[in-house]
């Protein structure tokens, strides 16, 4: 057996051509989304997923708004460039790009968002809907790699009711919040959430219709862990060394490629999970400003 793939590329492509109509409609009701980024820093990782945020603003119509620091800004640095992006009219949403520099406090900082323009759902408040099960006043934004996640299975028919679904990875953007999500009613999915201190992992995966590995550890996730059939999403993007005669690094994902003669489905890397999650960035903006617009 070949692993079907899960195409993030093609699949995001598709959800792209339906918020361009909608920013089309928001443009003419003269309410034009608009994303703003924070970044901190000078790592080149962040400095190049922020650029691809932009670019794919500009594919769909969406404004982007760029706030940069310099990597030794201060906490108080941060929180007014918090401030002046929840206070900027042209910004309908927006996204503090982590990981903030040592010395920052990423939960205080995250905390200073609007949680109306909070386009990452990692606000307290979105959070807390997103435990609630409830879609608030505002149009509550998921979190984008959860939300991503989802989409991907679902465009692909996928079923996730009923299904038994192994997250690996507890962290904030990840792992947490997609346990939430895939136990809402409604996805109905039943999830095992592993993380480092979890005694025979192994066993955990094989138990799983669903795996997603979100560790960050190149080939965590071996052959023979996998069930077969089993749909299995790497979320994991570790840059390697170098390709030989290139300047191009080698992206190496938590999922051993051999999975693939056992697995039913399998997300790539590149160009499985990474491309639906910066959609989903686009569709929380797309949905906070169609929210703004309503009494
Ligand atoms: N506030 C905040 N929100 C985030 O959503 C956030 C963040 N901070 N910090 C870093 C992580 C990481 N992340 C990725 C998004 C897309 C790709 C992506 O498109 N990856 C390409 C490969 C791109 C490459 O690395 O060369 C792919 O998988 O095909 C990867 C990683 C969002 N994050
Ligand atoms: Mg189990």
């Amino acid at each position: 057996m070949t692993a079907r793939v899960l195409d993030g590329v093609a699949t995001a492509a598709a959800v792209k051509d339906e918020l361009r109509a909608r920013v089309a409609a928001l443009r003419e009701r003269g309410a034009a989304p608009g994303l703003g980024t924070l970044l901190v820093g000078d790592d080149p990782a962040s400095a190049s997923y922020v650029r691809g945020k932009h670019r794919d603003c500009a594919e769909v119509g969406i404004a982007s708004i760029e706030a940069t620091l310099p990597a030794d800004a201060s906490q108080a640095d941060v929180a007014a460039a918090i401030a002046a992006l929840n206070a900027d009219p042209r910004v309908t949403g927006f996204l503090v790009q982590l990981p903030l520099p040592p010395g920052i406090d990423e939960r205080a900082c995250l905390e200073l968002v609007d949680p109306a323009k909070d386009a990452d759902g990692l606000h307290p408040t979105n959070l807390g809907r997103l435990v609630l099960g409830v879609d608030g006043p505002i149009a509550s934004p998921l979190p984008c790699t959860p939300a991503g996640i989802v989409e991907l299975l679902a465009r692909h028919g996928v079923p996730l009711e009923g299904a038994h679904v192994a997250v690996i990875g507890r962290g904030l953007t990840v792992g947490r919040p997609l346990g939430l999500l895939l136990t809402r009613r409604g996805i109905d999915a039943t999830v095992t959430l592993c993380h480092s201190r979890t005694p025979d992992l192994a066993a955990r995966v094989r138990e799983a219709d669903v795996v997603v590995a979100a560790v960050g550890r190149p080939g965590l996730v071996r052959a023979d862990w996998v069930r077969p059939g089993a749909a299995v999403l790497d979320v994991g993007i570790t840059r390697g060394p170098s390709v030989p005669g290139s300047s191009k690094v080698r992206l190496l994902g938590d999922v051993d490629p051999a999975v693939d003669a056992v697995a039913g489905w399998r997300s790539p890397v590149p160009g499985g999970v990474g491309p639906m999650t910066r959609v989903m960035l686009l569709a929380n903006v797309v949905a906070m400003a169609e929210a703004a617009l309503r009494p």
